[in-house]
């Protein structure tokens, strides 16, 4: 699951690593890690710092009132979503939205927050005990309403759970810890559902790290000794080979994880020509047909030649173009970014953590790194989930398209990854502005306007940064301050501006077509995923188009 390995220190790390808390006479002072330099997003998180004027240390007089308190509470959450923020959530914040942004971002906010609590608390005395506990149960209540508004139910189904209870006791045998137990539920397979009520910071599972498996194990193997000759193959494609084996291998650590596998993964690379065909003109067409195309590739330079010359390592069975791609979606679908006690992040596939399902609204955030003391993997939490509760961990702030390409569903809920790139081509302007110089450097996009919160006249509810470049290309005044410019000219600038976005929009919704004629309850899982995606593009496009045409009509009046 991609999850790759968060780019930000935990929520814990942070809260331990800033521990600059001070307790004067009467005031209690919490304090957020000032915005890092080594953030490659340092500048622009900087400038929204200094729009919004952020503070890092804040002060909480221990007679101050209960809102008083609380208001000082959400100035510390506004800072922490700032230093939480991803490329994506900073493209479109805008400077007077001061969050939430998504999920995610609210968090890994929120822990930060509880844990600075909390480590203030640790070391507390008298009166500030109290107001430190108010500060608790108020970021604890944050946590909590964000779970109840982003409730995602699935419905549980009757399952023979034999295999996966093997699979329990063989983890729990050789030293896994779970609060966990297999479910099954409608349109998602498997997951877990929590076999008591788990608190925030609570260890949901914890894995020993010699269960995971990772690129080691291919150095000790057999295979190791001929793959290392090759030119330009991966540790990725090492593992991914030597785990079409291990599959079949009756004398396997893993055989039990390998046979509690599903027979098949139900990805977009494994849509069918009627899925294809509805999704064409779309980019989840082409990432499709891209994707695929790559790995028939790279199958087709490994194999026979492989299996030819080593049949005894590579048995031609075991390495058709249909068990190689069944490898692949295992996988992209199941794989986690580790990093291991050797301190390399690396690609591991971990039994029983396999079995979680992705949420937008996660309750396991991190869970990137295996702890060197007990030299295990834990997944603690961030939000709390009651017994009987499905368990969900985050994949990463993907898109719909790669979770359907390469995961096999779209989420519940508003996705606000969920962003349509554009790529404009500025080479021919005649604008040397430094406003269009800078607004160049940016990978603009745009996704569903119902995300947007700015009350600011003249903006469309389009992403700001979008608005500022496109004023700046098609300004024919040249003007670099807004003072030369007349209402008139404005009024005609936003005119090009919103006729631009349309022009590229507009055809685009009708590429889409109206809603397709398909018998959806009886249609192929491939088709129903097909059309579901489709629907996702023409609500995202048509917001767009709507928000441009009333853009239009009001500057016509
Ligand atoms: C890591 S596995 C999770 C366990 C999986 N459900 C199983 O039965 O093996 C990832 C796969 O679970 C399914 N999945 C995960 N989250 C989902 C969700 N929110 N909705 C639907 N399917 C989901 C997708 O098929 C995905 O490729």
């Amino acid at each position: 699951m991609a999850t790759p390995y968060s780019l930000f220190p935990s929520a814990q790390e942070l809260g331990m690593a800033t521990k600059k808390e001070m307790e004067r006479s009467g005031v209690v002072t919490l304090s957020l890690p000032i915005l890092s330099e080594e953030d490659p997003l340092f500048p622009e998180k900087m400038r929204l710092s200094n729009v919004r004027n952020l503070s890092y240390n804040f002060d909480f007089p221990v007679s101050s009132s209960k809102s008083g308190m609380l208001k000082t509470l959400d100035q510390m959450v506004q800072t922490a979503r700032l230093l939480y923020m991803h490329e994506l959530e900073l493209y479109f914040a805008e400077d007077d939205d001061f969050g939430p942004f998504s999920s995610r971002n609210e968090l890994e906010s929120l822990n930060s927050v509880l844990n600075t609590i909390h480590s203030v608390l640790a070391t507390a005395s008298g009166d500030a005990i109290e107001l430190l506990q108010v500060l608790e149960t108020a970021t604890i209540g944050m946590i909590k309403s964000l779970g109840m508004e982003n409730k995602v139910e699935m419905i549980a189904m009757n399952f023979n759970g034999d295999a996966e209870d093997s699979l329990l006791k063989w983890g729990e045998s050789h030293g896994v810890k779970t609060k966990l137990k297999v479910a099954f539920f409608e349109g998602a397979g498997r997951g877990t559902v929590a076999s008591e009520d788990l608190s925030i910071g609570d260890v949901a599972l914890e894995v020993p790290e010699s269960l995971i498996i990772s690129e080691d194990l291919v150095y000790g193997s057999d295979v190791f000794d001929v793959l290392k000759d090759l030119d330009d193959i991966t540790s990725e494609t090492m593992l991914l080979l030597w785990s079409m084996r291990e599959r079949y291998n009756p004398s396997s650590k893993f055989r039990i994880y390998f046979e509690t596998l599903p027979e098949e993964f139900n990805t977009g690379l494994r849509f069918a020509i009627d899925a294809l065909a509805v999704l064409d003109g779309t980019l989840l067409f082409e990432e499709l047909t891209q994707a695929k195309e790559h790995l028939r590739q790279q199958y087709d330079t490994l194999f026979p030649a492989l299996s030819m010359k080593y049949p005894d390592l590579f048995k031609p069975e075991l390495y058709t173009w249909e068990k190689y791609l069944w490898a692949c979606e295992l996988w992209y679908s199941n794989s986690m970014k580790v990093v291991l006690t050797d301190g390399k992040l690396k690609t591991c596939l971990i039994p029983i953590a396999g079995l979680l399902n992705h949420s937008l609204c996660p309750h396991i955030l991190h869970y990137g790194r295996v702890d060197p003391v007990t030299k295990s993997l834990k997944f603690p939490l961030s939000r709390p989930c009651e017994a009987g509760e499905q368990c969900y961990l985050s994949y990463g702030s993907l898109s719909g398209s790669h979770l359907v390409t390469f995961y096999g569903f779209l989420p519940k809920g508003d996705n606000p990854y969920d962003i349509i790139p554009l790529d404009f081509d500025t080479s021919n302007v005649e604008n040397d502005s430094s406003t269009l110089e800078e607004t160049s450097k940016i990978t603009h996009m745009v996704r569903g306007t119902w995300f947007s919160k700015s009350d600011q006249p003249y903006t469309y509810d389009l992403p700001s940064r979008l608005l500022t470049h496109l004023r700046a290309v098609l300004n024919c005044q040249n003007a670099e301050s807004p003072a030369e410019i007349s209402r008139i000219d404005i009024c005609e600038n936003d005119r090009m501006v919103l006729e631009t976005v349309l022009s590229i929009f507009s055809p685009m919704l009708e590429g889409l077509g109206n809603s397709d004629d398909f018998d959806r309850v009886n249609a192929s899982w491939d088709l129903k995923l097909a059309l579901g995606y489709k629907d996702l593009q023409r609500r995202i496009i048509s917001s767009i188009v709507t928000s441009c045409t009333s853009g239009l009509e009001m500057l016509e009046h």
